[in-house]
């Protein structure tokens, strides 16, 4: 030790007398040499790669393209980008990193779909990842190599346990439920209709977790949930101000928070972030634990005990656990409501489609009972209704996150390096009007064979909201279930249209007056919700009055608040939860 410390001041003189030797002023100049050779080998490294890569604008060194960004909404800079260079895909430097982005439904086809097998794994995400919920998450995970694969196997697995095609047929019902309070909730409060289907969204994805139902729109777990999504929603969009420095360099995310690179992170992502769903796990198991007998029968086993009872045979780390029922929250609730308030908007926009829906359900349906799944194969219009909602103003709108190869691939001659972030532009996607003439119309008949709005398009449901291969969402089916169940009810039930001004006339909406997350949702607008007849309004109320009775036996509070959560803790219990080096959650002591 005394030796080390001896060399090591001795070697400290050694430097001091070398520089004296050398002259200040020439190891200044030998630095600067240096760094300005480093700084020319680099650049010279990124134009090889742009010569080789998807085509795009010229960039700069070290900080790439990242100047020319749009402040907002950069996937539309993007689509033009792509048009200028006649090419489906392009190559943006966000710093010094590439990122390729697919603006063309047949390209993103055959790169994610049909190359899936080297298109399946994540970049390195140091803002989102790292700084966020970390990179064991399912929705982030990387799969470059056989372990990582199994390990990403066993997740998507266990989330198909509770959200596959086959699980979430069991919450037909309590969704089926839950929508018919949202149709009731829109003829007791139209204002709010946002919150309803706020409320309405986290509430199957809470009862499916937790078997707990959100009654109220006020309940924070709605509001703190879907403000933390907004956060990572918006930080996750590349623009100037976007902290995408740290992915460039990601020794800057170890310093303090309070470094300028750091603005609006906050305390996200640290201290175990998902220890708060592990928690609202263990809660929901103690108060099924309680129920009877009866009330058990009569309500879908919450997947927080299918997880637990699982994780038997794969022995999950806890924040690992916590992770999987988090994200049913977190990718499943802003998504599903922002989708729902896009319908509603298309309604005020675009009011011949919602006439020819309606005519369709009054033929099929009548007044005497609401739609129903069944009813689907006789509802071709409201069918292709809900597809064009998907498609019109997708949520996800570059796609959810990015893919990465796991070896260099190319696409018509261009290099996809290996570990490049390659990211889909649902919006110049859904956008092109060769597959989707005149695209910033509502128009269903885009789904209808034999219409003359309809062109090929990849795949077979005709649209690409829900990311692709294998990566593509876990949620979908129990999105496009929900989606399907509440779009058909609320057309059947009310006409929807423009909020009118003191002189009667109706206030334009803004069908492009859209938020700049990576889930993005209208700006708010404000309508007119009413009942289409008398007979409905009685329906309605009927049904919803039976709902709210059938899902009784899901009311319930939680004790914990995500916003005071962490304090909580540290006041009552002068502990704080911690992972430890195999990332179990413990308690700590707080000295
Ligand atoms: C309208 C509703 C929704 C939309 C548009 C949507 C869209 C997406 C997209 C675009 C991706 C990325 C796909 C890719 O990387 O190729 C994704 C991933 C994911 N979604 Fe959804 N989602 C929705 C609802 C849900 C729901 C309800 C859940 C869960 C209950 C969910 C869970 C997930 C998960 C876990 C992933 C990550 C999958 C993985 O990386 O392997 N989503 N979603």
């Amino acid at each position: 030790m005394l030796f080390d410390k001896m060399l090591g001041g001795l070697t400290l003189l050694k430097l001091q007398q070398s520089i004296t030797e050398f002259g200040t002023l020439n190891v200044l100049l030998a630095i600067l040499a240096v760094a300005a050779t480093a700084l020319v080998l680099d650049y010279g490294h990124m134009l090889y790669m742009r010569s080789k890569m998807p085509p795009g604008p010229f960039p700069l060194p070290i900080i790439g393209n990242t100047w020319s960004l749009p402040d907002h909404k950069p996937w539309i800079w993007f689509e033009e980008v792509a048009k200028q260079y006649n090419a489906p895909l392009i190559t943006i430097w966000i710093g010094r990193n590439p990122t390729v982005w697919i603006c063309d439904a047949w390209c993103a086809h055959e790169v994610f779909e049909k190359r899936a097998q080297i298109y399946s794994s994540r970049p390195r995400m140091v803002v989102f990842g790292e700084l966020g919920s970390g990179q064991s998450n399912l929705v982030t995970m990387r799969t470059r190599n056989a372990e990582e694969r199994d390990h990403w196997r066993v997740h998507r697995k266990l989330m198909h346990l509770g959200v596959g095609v086959q699980a979430v047929r069991k919450y037909r019902e309590v969704q089926d439920n839950e929508s018919k309070v949202v149709a009731l909730d829109f003829l007791r409060d139209p204002a709010a209709y946002v919150k309803h289907l706020e409320r309405y969204a986290t509430s199957v994805v809470s009862i499916l977790a937790f078997g707990r139902r959100v009654s109220s729109y006020n309940d924070p777990i709605i509001t703190e949930v879907i403000a933390l999504m907004q956060l990572a929603a918006e930080l996750n969009v590349p623009g100037k101000t976007f902290p995408m420095l740290m992915e460039t360099f990601p020794i800057l995310a170890k310093f303090p928070r309070w470094m300028p690179w750091m603005k609006g992170l906050g305390n996200r992502g640290q201290k175990g972030g998902h220890y708060f769903f592990y928690t609202l796990a263990q809660e929901a198991l103690e108060q099924q634990a309680e129920k009877t007998a009866d009330e058990r029968i009569s309500i879908p086993t919450p997947y927080a005990k299918t997880l637990f009872i699982e994780n038997g045979k794969y022995n999950l780390p806890t924040e690992e656990l916590s992770s999987l029922t988090g994200n049913l929250f977190g990718a499943g609730s802003d998504t599903s409501s922002s989708t729902l308030v896009t319908f509603v908007l298309a309604c005020c926009a675009f009011p011949e489609a919602m006439k020819k829906a309606q005519a369709e359900l009054d033929r099929v349906i009548g007044s005497s009972r609401s739609p129903h799944w069944d009813d689907s194969p006789n509802l071709p219009y409201i069918n292709a209704f809900v597809k064009e909602v998907f498609r019109w103003r997708s949520v996800a709108i570059i796609g959810g996150q990015p893919h990465s190869p796991t070896q260099d691939d190319h696409y018509k001659g261009w290099l996809i390096p290996a570990n490049s972030w390659v990211q889909g532009n649902v919006w110049a996607i859904h956008h092109n009007d060769r597959d989707f003439p005149e695209p910033d119309r509502f128009e269903p008949e885009r789904f209808i064979d034999g219409s003359d709005w309809k062109r090929p398009f990849p795949g077979d449901r005709g649209y690409m909201t829900f990311g692709w291969g294998r990566r593509v969402c876990s949620g979908q089916a129990l999105a496009e279930q929900g989606i399907w169940i509440t779009v058909a009810r609320l057309l059947w039930a009310y006409s929807i249209t423009p909020a009118k001004d003191a002189n009667g006339k109706e206030i334009p909406v803004d069908i492009f007056a859209f938020t700049n997350g990576l889930n993005m949702r209208p700006q708010p607008f404000r309508c007119d919700i009413k009942p289409r007849s008398q007979e409905l309004k009685e329906t309605l109320e009927r049904e919803g009055n039976q709902a709210l009775l059938d899902l009784k036996p899901l009311d319930g509070e939680s004790k914990y608040r995500m916003s005071t959560f962490y304090q909580e803790q540290r006041r009552k219990n002068l502990t704080e939860p911690v992972l430890d080096e195999n990332g179990e959650v413990k308690m700590v002591k707080i000295n």
